[in-house]
């Protein structure tokens, strides 16, 4: 018998510097770097796990935050099925750009049903003792933008960095039976069917 797996495409977005190379490096090879350079376009890498007895290999897409790479790392936001919009509760200017994130997303991904898309929010480098984002700042926001899930990681020591990922996992399973995804472990599938027209942002 085939065991099959659920092919799932994550994104991670957010202003340069946030930490989103580190929260991937993080959970799919346990190690931080505290000098990474910017990334430049977009990396992915692989993870495979279980969430509630689904089997699932997910495909974690790191981008460029800096605008500067805006048109490198557009191309690649089509097929995803989970965004990570995140922020670092160090730098209010990487929260109150979390708008922006998910209008770039909603428009380049050409989300069908915006509403429904299953984004998770980060609120990363919690180890950090200058916050400028309070917690309760960040759960309003996430209240008021589409009851996002909101979860405050640290890519240094690891903190909630399995659970938000596990989170998103479970927002994509609970959405559909996802029987577009089942398909036999050994196969990767790069094509997904577009989703649909939405407006765009500034
Ligand atoms: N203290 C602390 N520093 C972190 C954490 N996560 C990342 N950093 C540091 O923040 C800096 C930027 O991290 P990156 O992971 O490169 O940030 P990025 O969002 O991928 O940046 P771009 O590639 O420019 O989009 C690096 O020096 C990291 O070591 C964290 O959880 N805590």
């Amino acid at each position: 018998m085939t065991t099959k797996t659920s092919l799932l495409k994550v994104i991670l977005l957010g202003d340069g510097g946030v930490g989103k190379s580190s929260i991937m490096n993080r959970y799919v090879t346990n190690k931080f770097d505290a000098h990474l350079f910017h990334t430049i376009g977009v990396e992915f890498l692989n993870k495979e796990l279980e969430v509630d007895g689904h089997q699932v290999t997910l495909q974690i897409w790191d981008t460029a935050g800096q605008e500067r790479f805006r048109s490198l790392r557009t191309p690649f936001y089509r097929g995803s099925d989970c965004c990570l919009l995140t922020f670092s509760v160090d730098d209010n200017q990487s929260f109150l750009n979390l708008g922006n994130w998910k209008k770039e997303f909603i428009y380049y991904a050409d989300v069908k049903e915006p509403e429904k898309f299953p984004f998770v929010v980060l609120g990363n480098k919690v180890d950090v003792t200058e916050r400028q984002v309070s917690s309760e700042e960040a759960r309003q926001w996430c209240q008021e933008n589409g009851n996002f899930p909101y979860y405050e990681t640290s890519a240094k020591d690891a903190t909630n960095v399995a659970v938000a990922f596990e989170e998103a996992v479970r927002r994509v399973l609970a959405l559909d039976e996802r029987t577009d995804h089942l398909i036999p472990t050994d196969t990767v599938n790069l094509h997904r069917k577009p989703r649909s027209a939405a407006t765009c942002c500034s």
